[in-house]
């Protein structure tokens, strides 16, 4: 890691985590939890990951596809970052109006890249890609702020998606460990 990742991981870390009992959108309990809406309504710090994710991007990017809730501020700021578009991906698509389930341009037979905030199984990532390549999207990385999957493991494999993370478990706990918590 280079010393901006690592003052990133200990500012993320010290703003995000928090201890408890929590359960989680695959239904696991954890006795952590890292609330990513902290840093994303501190400007700095969202503009700071902005920045890293947006050197993790698939050169080929065409369209970022930011997932509800929480990957939608990261996908605006990356988007305002580079001049990008930006698709706003909804867990179910809307019942009235224009009943899309991603707001935003056309985006058939482009490369969209997946802006999700924390991913542990990869469950919602997995909906959005399956849902997104129906569409006609071109879906094959995603890129997440914080991924606290099992090292080592692409959970996300068997849709044959890469995961690309501005800052793992690992690093995350390497920040706390420093810190001294
Ligand atoms: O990898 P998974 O096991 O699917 O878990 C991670 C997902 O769970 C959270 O979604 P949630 O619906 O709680 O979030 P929101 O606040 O972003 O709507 C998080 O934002 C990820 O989308
Ligand atoms: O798996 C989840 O639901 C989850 C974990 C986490 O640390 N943060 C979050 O917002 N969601």
């Amino acid at each position: 890691m280079t010393s901006t990742d690592t003052e990133l991981a200990a500012d993320i870390d010290a703003t995000c985590r928090l201890t408890g009992e929590f359960t989680l959108r695959s239904g696991q309990v954890s006795s952590e939890y890292f609330d990513k809406y902290l840093f994303e309504a501190d400007p700095l710090l969202l503009a700071r990951v902005a920045r890293e994710m947006s050197q993790l991007l698939p050169a080929d990017t065409e369209v970022l596809g930011g997932l509800e809730m929480g990957g939608i501020p990261i996908a605006t700021a990356v988007s305002q970052l580079l001049g990008m578009p930006a698709l706003f991906v909804r867990k179910k698509a809307k019942e009235y109006g224009t009943a899309k389930l991603a707001e935003g341009p056309d985006f058939a037979g482009k490369r969209v890249t997946l802006i999700e905030d924390v991913i542990t199984t990869g469950g919602a990532v997995r909906d959005a890609t399956n849902a997104l390549r129906a569409a006609g999207a071109v879906v094959e990385t995603v890129v997440c702020a914080i991924d606290r999957s099992p090292a080592g493991e692409n959970p996300l494999a068997d849709v044959g998606l890469e995961v690309r993370a501005v800052l793992t478990k690992a690093e995350l706990d390497a920040a706390r460990a420093a810190a001294g918590a």
